[in-house]
């Protein structure tokens, strides 16, 4: 057993959860009216209803105990601190002063970062100002309508999430695009409708080594001197690069007084509030990006000074541990109630999975005897609802639920939002409650159906309920708002990193994969079959190399 399964507040909550199998949330609600007013928080403009989880007071004191076990607090005044809790990569983790709005110092290496935090701020700021207002212009001297952000992971996934789900504030005459994958299709369709006199490629990458991104990089440099009349001069004009490493900026042949700066403390999940977030401030503007910030800002002084039964993401994290650590779930869902958020369940993918996908504790030991993070998947409310919402109504596993929803939306349209929001209402509604056998079998009897087909259809037309969902609403998605969220799922995983005893800011499980396809690459050049893998992977490549055209 491990030091954490054997520990007294795991043993308290494994005992208590034999307790909780037994009771359905129905009766919890229909014993204390007071429910939900006891079960639900608001910090930075984002209101957390949790009283539909199987969870009685007890049940959070409990897990309340194991934050406090793990020493959760303490954890998470080291990373505002600016320790180095990243141990495998000997880093720190300070995705929290790119958005630290107070100036608060904070020392790495006994130096505070803050100084060049705003500095990159600042360069930005000058920067989109210019592209915005057009005195920055292409080599032809017309203006940036275009901009292309190519990076990928961590260097795309934020921008792409951020950029759709604040569409309303975009300006006009300014779109930002994405394309990330090595597949050329990304990349040729992007451009297929882009003049390059007026496109900016921003080569966003942490490293400045990914090879998907320089893949890309390099392509749309062709792309661009292409046009008759541009040469490599034009590229100072056309290119900007965000990075962590100027030495690789320089060899790409980028001047690297267009580079914009971040760090190696942040991680590239968590590198949207840094010059990474340069495409959002392009279509945004500044203003709009440092709204962000201050919502994320926000957030993070309500995870830092409140305590723990009323701290937001402390709860979602424990809420979180109890479902897969004492229920067996294996996933948990996002559903966002807004079309502008359609890609959130996305980029929590890469932050939550690449954060906690972890199977090896913080002293190296192999984790037997408990999971670590979930599968997090999601898609917008309604689209679900008409596609995989069936399993999670009936089906055999349980898939705790994040519900999102806005107010207010930026599109009035005759009844539409209303018609939203009763479906965000509905849907946690009908998985906690569920629809008993015996009410089922009523509502066919008033079909007059006869006794048999009653008896037939109604376990199926039954719901077992008591299914567990957090509804979160905020008073409509603006930058603010979207800081505040972002960063209550940023610090929840923290939170449950820390009690599953993990290293949640390295990814070395990308490492693998990127080794043996920089193995495999010249082989699909040499002439003749491969035999230098198992027999299914030479099978794949001979395959591929005696079928291939030209
Ligand atoms: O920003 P880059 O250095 O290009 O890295 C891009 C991405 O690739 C890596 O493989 C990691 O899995 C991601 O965490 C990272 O965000």
């Amino acid at each position: 057993m491990s030091t954490l399964t054997s520990s007294p507040a795991w043993q308290a909550l494994a005992t208590h959860r034999d307790e909780m199998a037994r009771i359905h949330m129905r009766d919890l609600f229909a014993k204390d009216p007071q429910r939900f007013a006891k079960m639900s928080h608001e910090a930075s403009g984002v209101f957390v209803d949790y009283s539909k989880h199987r969870a009685t007071a007890e049940t959070m004191t409990l897990l309340f105990s194991l934050a406090k076990q793990a020493e959760v607090e303490s954890w998470r005044d080291k990373m505002f601190a600016g320790a180095k809790l990243n141990g495998t990569e000997g880093r720190a983790v300070l995705h929290v002063a790119l958005r630290n709005r107070a100036n608060r110092p904070i020392l790495v290496d006994g130096k505070d970062v803050m100084p060049e935090v705003n500095g990159v701020l600042a360069k930005m700021r000058d920067f989109t100002e210019r592209l915005r207002n057009g005195t920055w212009k292409g080599h032809t001297g017309k203006t940036i309508t275009d901009v292309v952000n190519i990076g990928i992971g961590g260097s795309d996934l934020g921008p792409v999430m951020v950029t759709e789900a604040l569409r309303p504030y975009w300006k006009k005459d300014m779109r930002a695009h994405f394309v990330s994958n090595v597949d050329g299709t990304q990349m040729a369709e992007t451009v297929k409708h882009l003049d390059p006199e007026r496109t900016l490629f921003i080569v966003a990458s942490k490293t400045f080594t990914t090879q998907e991104t320089l893949t890309n990089a390099k392509s749309a440099r062709a792309w661009l001197l292409g046009k008759p009349g541009f040469d490599d001069s034009a590229v100072a004009k056309h290119f900007v690069a965000l990075s962590t490493n100027a030495k690789e900026v320089a060899a790409f042949g980028i001047d690297t007084k267009n580079m914009f700066e971040f760090w190696d403390w942040v991680g590239g999940r968590y590198s949207l509030w840094s010059a990474i977030g340069l495409s959002i401030a392009c279509v945004i503007g500044m203003d709009a990006f440092e709204e962000l910030l201050a919502g994320g800002f926000a957030m993070d002084e309500h995870f830092r000074t409140a305590k723990l039964a009323e701290n937001i993401p402390v709860i979602l994290a424990m809420l979180g541990i109890w479902y897969a650590n004492f229920f067996g779930a294996e996933t948990q869902a996002i559903l966002p109630y807004d079309q502008y958020m359609h890609r959130f369940p996305a980029y929590f993918q890469q932050g939550d999975m690449e954060s906690n996908g972890k199977r090896v504790d913080r002293s190296g030991n192999t984790i037997t005897d408990y999971t670590t993070g979930p599968i997090l998947w999601g898609e917008p409310g309604t689209n679900g609802q008409h596609a995989f919402y069936q399993l999670i109504h009936q089906g055999t596993r349980i898939i705790p639920c994040d519900f999102i929803a806005p107010i207010e939306t930026h599109n009035p349209l005759g009844k539409h939002h209303e018609i939203l929001l009763a479906n965000f209402f509905a849907q946690p509604e009908a998985l906690m409650r569920g629809k008993t056998e015996e009410e089922a079998r009523k509502e066919l009897e008033a079909q007059k159906l006869p006794p048999e087909r009653v008896n037939e259809l109604a376990p199926h037309k039954t719901f077992p309920g008591n299914r567990p969902t957090t509804s979160i609403m905020v008073q409509k998605i603006t930058p603010k708002t979207l800081g505040s969220l972002i960063a209550m799922y940023e610090h929840k995983i923290f939170v449950q990193g820390i009690v599953w005893n993990i290293y949640s800011f390295d990814q070395w499980g990308v490492e693998l994969g990127k080794q043996l396809a920089s193995k495999i690459l010249p082989e699909l050049d040499t002439p003749g079959e491969v035999t230098s893998h198992d027999s299914s992977t030479n099978g794949l490549i001979n395959r591929y190399k005696k079928l291939r055209k030209g």
